[in-house]
């Protein structure tokens, strides 16, 4: 599996913004989106170009134009929708679609509760989103799902991820690519990753 962490420096800040206790749900929101814009900036560099010719002010000139591309971005709710309006600033045309899965707060098994994804998925490369990638379980489920569709160009985006949760997903899905911000150092006894941020979900939504 391709695991990417950014180092860069501004995604090294915005995380470290994110971490502050008493952080405002705006701010967490804010910063979601922002790493989302960032780890998109890295998880497209092999995007495919081609070269046309335009009339630029001074005359014809070589451009280069991403290659029609198809991709869908895959928020995994609650928390990837976080992410996404930073994501969807690179690519605007993309299409979504969703998956809602929640963890049992005592097993941590995923619960799928939804999904709508967009027709011919088969065609598309996708971009799922998901801050936390604890036990690794949720993202697993999303990629399973995706794959019964047809789907196989598979890139996850996360902002922070336990080495336990990389393990698993490298196991289950070793072709997909994965972008992070941080490899945090565990998982504690109640799941949470550790530093992490807590909950990424009340904390983007604001709940509890
Ligand atoms: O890697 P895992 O062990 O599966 O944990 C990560 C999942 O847990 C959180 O979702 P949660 O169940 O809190 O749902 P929410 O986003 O609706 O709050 C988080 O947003 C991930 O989806
Ligand atoms: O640390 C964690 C682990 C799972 N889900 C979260 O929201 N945070
Ligand atoms: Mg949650």
């Amino acid at each position: 599996m391709k695991i990417v962490e950014i180092k860069h420096p501004l995604v090294r800040h915005k995380l470290g913004l994110m971490r502050i206790c008493d952080i405002s749900t705006k701010r967490f929101r804010e910063l979601s989106s922002e790493l989302g814009s960032l780890l998109t900036y890295v998880a497209t560099d092999d995007l495919e170009v081609e070269i046309v010719t335009i009339k630029g002010w001074c005359g014809l000139v070589k451009i280069a134009r991403i290659k029609g591309k198809k991709i869908t971005v895959v928020p995994i709710l609650r928390a990837g929708l976080g992410m996404m309006n930073g994501v969807l600033e690179h690519l605007p045309s993309a299409r979504i679609s969703i998956i809602g899965i929640y963890r049992n707060e005592i097993t941590f098994e995923p619960i799928p509760y939804f999904h709508k994804l967009v027709s011919n998925i088969n065609e598309r490369m996708a971009m799922v989103l998901d801050p936390m990638l604890a036990t690794g379980g949720s993202i697993i489920a999303a990629i399973d799902l995706l794959k019964k569709f047809g789907c196989n160009n598979i890139k996850v985006l996360s902002i922070v991820a336990a080495p336990e949760g990389i393990e698993a997903l490298e196991e289950k899905h070793p072709d997909i690519e994965l972008y992070l911000a941080s490899i945090d150092q565990k998982i504690n006894k109640n799941g949470y990753i550790i530093p992490g941020f807590g909950d990424a979900g009340d904390k983007t939504f604001g709940t509890k």
